[in-house]
């Protein structure tokens, strides 16, 4: 039998990795360790790693748009190989920290390349795969930022992470427009609440929706 994938995403300091982990726990308690796989993007595996590297280091200041995109959907597509596709095969639940929607919203919106080349070039990436479910923690940009900056140094902050408030801002906003295009796979969470709200209204809305 099929697997069931979930990606969760939001904006830089959303609260994903902390929630994704959680959840990690809370699900294998129920279905058992070697039913659930936690994993994420860009990275999972090897060489993704190594491709999140190159992307990610502040010294890559000259590192042209688009370019970015393509290596964002490198990455995806060797973790998609990789990864996802057997555990899927093998009919486990995958937790994905972000996917083709990172994509859409940071280089799409955030770098204003534009939703619909961005989904071209990751539709060859993943030949359309999309996820089941897509839990969308939506937090404002300002926030974001502030749980980011506070919880690390300047010099542990990404290339990214160093984006200007404005970048941030239409990167939610163009989260807010993929959530309201496809509200049966994106369900929206408010993640400006405490973590444990956060967690309990993601994991309700993974049962809701298969167990
Ligand atoms: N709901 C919450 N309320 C307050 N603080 C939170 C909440 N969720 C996470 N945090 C804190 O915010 C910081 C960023 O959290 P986390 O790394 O989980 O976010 P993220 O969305 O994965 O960020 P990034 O995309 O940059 O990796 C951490 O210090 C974490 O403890
Ligand atoms: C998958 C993906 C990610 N990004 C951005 C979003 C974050 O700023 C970093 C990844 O770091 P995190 O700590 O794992 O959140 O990369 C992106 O711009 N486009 C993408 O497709």
């Amino acid at each position: 039998m099929r697997g069931i994938f979930i990606t969760i995403e939001g904006p830089d300091g959303a609260g994903k990795t902390s929630v994704v982990k959680r959840l990690e726990t809370l699900l294998k308690n129920e279905l058992g360790a070697d039913k659930v796989v936690l994993t994420r993007e860009p990275g999972g595996i090897p060489i993704a790693e190594e491709i999140r590297k190159v992307i990610l280091d502040p010294k890559n200041v000259e590192m042209d748009e688009r370019t970015e995109a393509l290596l964002y959907a490198a990455a995806r597509r060797q973790h998609l190989v990789e990864r996802i596709i057997p555990a899927l095969n093998e009919g486990k639940v995958i937790l994905c920290d972000r996917f083709v929607d990172s994509s859409l919203a940071y280089q799409g919106a955030g770098r204003k390349i534009g939703m619909e080349p961005v989904l071209s070039i990751n539709e060859f990436a993943t030949e359309g795969l999309l996820p089941d479910l897509t839990l969308y923690l939506d937090v404002d940009s300002d926030t974001g930022l502030e749980r980011i900056r506070r919880g690390r140094s300047a010099d542990e902050l990404d290339r990214l992470d160093q984006e200007s408030a404005v970048f941030h801002q239409r990167v939610q906003h163009g989260y807010i427009k993929l959530a309201e295009n496809d509200p049966e796979r994106i369900v929206t969470i408010n993640a400006r609440k405490d973590l444990n709200t956060v967690v309990s209204e993601s994991l309700k809305a993974i049962k809701e929706r298969f167990f």
